[in-house]
């Protein structure tokens, strides 16, 4: 096989770690008069080879007669199989892969597919920066939020996109449990050399998630700092996502927590009303599941937070929909929610506002009017403290319904929680609504 001859000749020709890291790796899956088709063992693999060794070989199979078209194929691993959405981390030729099991990729999770609202559009932004190469938002993200608000699928769309924008990158993405067992399977086997070059000298993009798993684990944190205080004193891009607030995870040794957080810390909130729409819309579309704007309204009137929540409502209602043969209408949508949601569909945001209205006798229109009248100031108020205790809508929902801003409304809910404790007056009037709403 001509091949195997260019292959000899480029052993005399490379230093011989560039030969043995880079070449001697590479099988051929076909050779013929037209092409000579060579696997290598992952993507960055490949494309550090198309970028650096491609022209090389090219060159010797001419010289040796073979054939003028070179491709390279990632072998199908299913780790590796990254165009095929099985996804893994990424890893240098040479490094073995590590023992424990590789956080896979999901195809969906671009940026493409990620809906944007005030909730999220900064950490968005930051991602999409730091996969572009950009230094808008500096080099080191930490993202946080409650469940099932994106912070996988962001930090997946940089995956992503770093992949397919620049593949030569030298890119670990993990989770911190994985970074954890890894370390431990360096310790035991005396491998921790190979451990740090991995994501020290031979990391260029560094994404951890679930950072708040490290509590108490003290040496991981010590060697994850160790590489941070590296990757960020050099420059290199750094994601790290957490279920809580840097602040209060516990267990967790100051200086690492500082290292951290020394970049652009930003919370996903729960998504607003306009985004869980499109979102709905979006994954609506995706199950081939055709949803009226009446549905679309009401699935976003309730289905607030975790994400996840809606993707199986819409399964749910999908399935439902198949089952009877009939077209997703608003009373099949409320019979699949009823199982999913734990509060009665009625006690809504307007229900309460209507409810507060009623009880002080202030119309709508003063309610969700600029007057600062105390007559109205105070009802206004109450209803807003009540929605937020009620519905676990957000507060820049909540103040949608009154024409105010989110500020507005944390303002009302601090003011009636201390009057409440200051004013019996206040906390009795509160306490009565408070039970004729739940009856
Ligand atoms: N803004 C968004 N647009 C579209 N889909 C979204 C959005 N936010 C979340 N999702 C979807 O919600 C689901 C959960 O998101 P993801 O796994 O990223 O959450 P997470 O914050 O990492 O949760 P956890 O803390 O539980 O790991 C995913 O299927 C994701 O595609």
């Amino acid at each position: 096989m001509v091949w195997e001859t260019v292959r000899e000749s480029l052993q005399d020709a490379l230093p011989e770690s560039d030969f043995g890291l880079w070449i001697k790796p590479l099988s051929c899956r076909r050779e013929d008069q037209q092409v000579l088709e060579l696997v290598g063992p992952d993507r960055f693999f490949c494309a550090w080879v198309q970028e650096r060794y491609l022209e090389l070989i090219k060159g010797r199979l001419q010289e040796f007669g073979g054939p003028s078209e070179v491709r390279l194929t990632v072998a199908s691993e299913p780790e590796t199989q990254l165009d095929a959405g099985a996804g893994g981390q990424l890893r240098l030729p040479g490094v073995t892969a590590p023992v424990n099991r590789i956080r896979s990729l999901h195809p969906g999770y671009t940026f493409e597919q990620f809906m944007v609202g005030e909730s999220n559009i900064l950490a968005r932004s930051a991602c999409q920066a730091l996969a572009d190469g950009q230094s808008t938002y500096g080099h080191c993200l930490f993202i946080n939020s409650s469940t099932g608000l994106g912070k996988s699928h962001l930090t997946q769309a940089v995956v992503h996109k770093v992949m397919q924008t620049a593949p030569s990158t030298r890119l670990h993405y993990l989770t911190a449990q994985q970074f954890s067992a890894e370390m431990v399977q360096g310790i035991r086997s005396g491998a921790m050399d190979k451990f740090s070059s991995k994501y020290v000298q031979n990391c260029d993009m560094l994404l951890v998630e679930d950072i708040h798993t490290l509590t108490g684990k003290n040496k991981t944190q010590e060697e994850l700092n160790t590489v941070l205080d590296y990757l960020i004193r050099s420059g290199r891009r750094v994601i790290l996502t957490s279920a809580v607030a840097p602040r209060n995870i516990a267990g967790i040794d100051e200086d690492f927590r500082s290292r951290m957080t020394s970049g652009l810390v930003t919370h996903i909130e729960e998504p607003e009303y306009e985004t869980r729409a499109s979102i709905i819309r979006h994954k609506a579309a995706q199950n081939e599941l055709e949803l009226g704007d009446e549905v679309v309204d009401f699935l976003a009137r309730h289905l607030r937070g975790d994400i996840r929540r809606t993707e199986s409502a819409l399964i749910g209602i999908r399935a439902k929909s198949c089952l009877l043969g009939t077209p997703p209408d608003l009373a099949l949508v409320k019979e699949v929610l009823s199982a999913i949601i734990d509060r009665p569909a009625e006690l809504s945001g307007e229900t309460i506002r209507d409810f507060v209205g009623c009880e002080f006798k202030v119309s709508i229109e003063e309610l969700t009017s600029r007057s600062r009248k105390r007559s109205i100031t105070f009802p206004r108020q109450v209803a807003m403290y009540l929605t937020r205790k009620y519905t676990g809508e957000s507060l820049a929902d909540i103040g949608q319904l009154y024409n105010r801003d989110h500020s507005t409304v944390l303002h009302a809910i601090k003011v009636v929680t201390r009057d409440m404790s200051r004013k019996t007056s206040v906390r009795r009037q509160v306490e009565m609504l408070c039970e004729k709403l739940q009856k």
